[in-house]
């Protein structure tokens, strides 16, 4: 396909709260191994919304104006000489971040640990809310045609889901914890359901977050109360009749009272996995994890076949992001896709391409008005 002279239309972020669109030129394919995608949908993470309304992730500053996004899905319109894997016309869901290949970490199988790592929206590199986007061919994963290009673009998200639930080593019959019912907690149940889970506990703060997880994964839900980390983990032991605990409990929500609770709900000798990012430092009740013999363990990202096992349980029906969805906006009302996410006032939104039409609007189902009064409360986790 000829893209000389087409349009590249990308959202881009130049301080916090001031973007902007702008025309750049397509993308060349510079190695031989790359592709060009054409991008159809992309979904928007906390993180996006954060660089939007903060411009900095920790140590990650925007600087210079980048390009957001890296929840995407496209279509394949050109290709480097050496690719054989894709052709033209190919739908993919595109891994958004490079790692150097070279690396001890790379070399060991661990790729998202590369401290060369470029990640799509992540500073100084441009994201996926573009027109047109290269990739190294192996990070362009072909979606089975049962798969939607839409479901496509949240295989991202499922693929950090599947990374921190594959931490969690559940196995079948055994009974799992979810702090956290937002779209990565969401996810990660379904994952543990899909591993064969026996019990699926999804713990929140929003009552209708929980309604939702109730018909999406969970088996039982619990709503956090404002009462002590120890009363919370008996009071979801009871109510999920964990008996002496939780195998394993993942926390998807970031917040200090979830991660302080989640030790005391995980059974002795049982798994804990931190997924959610919230402050850099908290008390942790470490003697909890002690004594309990527990296993901790930090996830990021995702990595070596994760993205290919998201798009399996998408495929085989074991986890129906479709229903994360509430709506697809068009490409020029792209921030008011970020302020509906930052209102909470959805799970998942699309974003579609800028070549992309788009008919429908928006399903507004979470509760507005306890989330804005737990955000007040300073309880979400959110990074
Ligand atoms: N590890 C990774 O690689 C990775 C990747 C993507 C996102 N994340 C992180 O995962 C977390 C979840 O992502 P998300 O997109 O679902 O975010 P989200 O903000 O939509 O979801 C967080 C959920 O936690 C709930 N919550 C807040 N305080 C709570 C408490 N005390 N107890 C129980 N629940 C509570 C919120 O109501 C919300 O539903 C975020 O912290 C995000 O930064 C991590
Ligand atoms: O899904 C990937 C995550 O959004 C990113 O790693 C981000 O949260 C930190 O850079």
């Amino acid at each position: 396909m000829a893209t000389d002279g087409k349009s590249n239309l990308s959202f881009v972020l130049n301080k916090p709260l001031d973007v902007c669109f702008q025309d750049k030129p397509v993308p060349k394919i510079n190695s031989p191994h790359d592709v060009l995608v054409a991008v159809n949908y992309t979904g928007i993470c906390g993180s996006d919304v954060h660089y939007w309304l903060h411009g900095a992730i920790g140590h990650f500053v925007v600087k210079d104006p980048m390009v957001l996004g890296h929840e995407s899905a496209g279509t394949i319109v050109a290709v480097g000489d050496a690719v054989k894997t894709l052709s033209v016309g190919d739908r993919v869901a595109l891994e958004p971040g490079y790692p150097c290949r070279r690396c001890v970490h790379c070399l060991s199988g661990h790729y998202n640990l590369c401290p060369e790592m470029r990640f799509a929206a992540t500073p100084p590199y441009d994201g996926t809310l573009t027109g047109f986007w290269t990739a190294p061919a192996d990070f362009c994963y072909k979606l089975p045609e049962t798969v939607s290009l839409q479901e496509g673009a949240l295989i991202e998200p499922l693929a950090v889901a599947v990374h921190i639930t594959k931490q969690a080593k559940i196995q079948p019959g055994q009974t799992v914890v979810v702090m956290g019912a937002g779209p990565v907690g969401l996810l990660c149940a379904a994952v543990a359901k899909a591993y064969g889970a026996s019990k699926v506990v999804s713990v929140d703060i929003v009552p209708s977050k929980l309604e939702f997880a109730k018909s999406f994964a969970a088996t039982h839900t619990y709503l956090s109360q404002r009462v002590s980390p120890e009363e919370n983990a008996r009071n979801i032991i009871a109510a999920a009749d964990l008996g002496e605990g939780a195998d394993a409990v993942i926390d998807a929500s970031g917040a200090e009272p979830s991660i302080q609770a989640a030790l005391h709900v995980v059974r002795q000798g049982g798994h804990y996995v931190q997924g959610g990012m919230g402050k850099d430092n908290i008390t942790f009740p470490i003697m909890a994890l002690c004594i309990k013999e527990v296993t901790a363990s930090g996830s990021f990202r995702y990595g070596s076949g994760d993205y290919r096992l998201a798009i399996q349980l998408v495929e085989q029906g074991k986890v129906d992001v479709k229903k994360l969805v509430n709506g697809v906006v068009p490409f020029k009302n792209a921030e008011e896709a970020f302020k509906k996410v930052k209102e909470g006032e959805v799970i998942k939104i699309l974003i579609a391409g800028p070549n992309e039409k788009v008919e429908g609007g928006l399903d507004t189902t979470v509760d507005e008005k306890k989330l804005k009064e737990a955000k007040a409360s300073g309880e979400s986790g959110c990074c």
